[in-house]
């Protein structure tokens, strides 16, 4: 239904360029360090059919063993990142855990303009950020662990980080956990597919809000409408 209003708003845009289209909303998942941002984030990205990109963030973090160039971040060096903030080409950036992270400007504005949906894994700093810049189209959500114990369990199992970097990360996970009263949805990543229906639900619904398509539901409606 949704990607037929909008093919049709998109053909009758094509037509007349009074329509304007909506821009795609920006889903943001935040949690402590373990939580499973990354696993659910793979999973909602192997699911083609929920059309979501992920904002690839820039870090002067150095790169774990399990990440690629390009995929899971761009790494850079601090003057990179810099220079990169210097020239305002962030929608957001912070410090976390001592490194810098920030989410380059231009992709985000390219998909949302095209009334596409983006995904970011970024922290309470940067959602902070991204809400005020932008509130009406941001969706967050807090991902929880189900106990201390299993988040230092996760963290271990992960086996990416040395001893003192995960003890450093537990001890940030307590701070960033109180966070959670800011965002829009909380979720515990209990069981990994119940999570990840959790989030396919959140955005289903967030997508069939009425003010998201006021203007291609209106033109659906006038249709409807006319029919005899
Ligand atoms: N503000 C902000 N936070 C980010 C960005 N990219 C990643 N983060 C956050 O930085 C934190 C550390 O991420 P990472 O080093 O990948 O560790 P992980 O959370 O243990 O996988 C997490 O809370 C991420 O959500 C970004 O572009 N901006
Ligand atoms: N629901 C879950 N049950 C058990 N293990 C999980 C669950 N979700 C994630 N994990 C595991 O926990 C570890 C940390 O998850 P990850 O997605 O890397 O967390 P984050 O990105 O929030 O730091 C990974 O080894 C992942 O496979």
């Amino acid at each position: 239904m949704r990607q037929t209003v909008r093919a049709q708003a998109k053909d009758e845009k094509q037509t007349s360029n009074a329509l304007v289209e909506h821009r795609g909303l920006m889903l943001i998942l935040s949690s402590p360090s373990g939580a499973g941002k990354t696993t659910l984030t793979r999973l909602l990205l192997q699911d083609a059919a929920l059309d979501l990109k992920l904002s690839i963030s820039v870090t002067t973090r150095a790169r774990r063993t399990s990440e690629m160039e390009g995929v899971h971040y761009y790494f850079v060096s601090k003057p990179e990142f810099e220079k990169m903030r210097a020239e305002k080409s962030l929608l957001e950036w912070a410090q976390v855990h001592g490194n810098f992270y920030g989410t380059p400007k231009g992709p985000v504005e390219a998909r949302l303009s095209q009334g596409h949906d983006m995904l970011f894994d970024i922290d309470w700093q940067g959602t902070q950020q991204v809400q005020k810049s932008a509130p009406k189209d941001v969706v967050t959500i807090f991902i929880l662990p189900p106990s201390m114990k299993e988040l230092q369990a996760r963290l271990e199992r992960r086996a990416e980080d040395p001893p003192d970097i995960i003890a450093g990360r537990l001890e940030n996970a307590r701070h960033e956990i109180e966070r959670w009263t800011m965002y829009d949805y909380v979720i515990v990543n209990q069981d990994i597919q119940q999570a990840l229906n959790e989030v396919k639900s959140i955005l289903i619904a967030e997508r069939l809000r009425r003010a998201r398509q006021q203007d291609s539901i209106e033109r659906f409606v006038g249709t409807l409408l006319s029919e005899k």
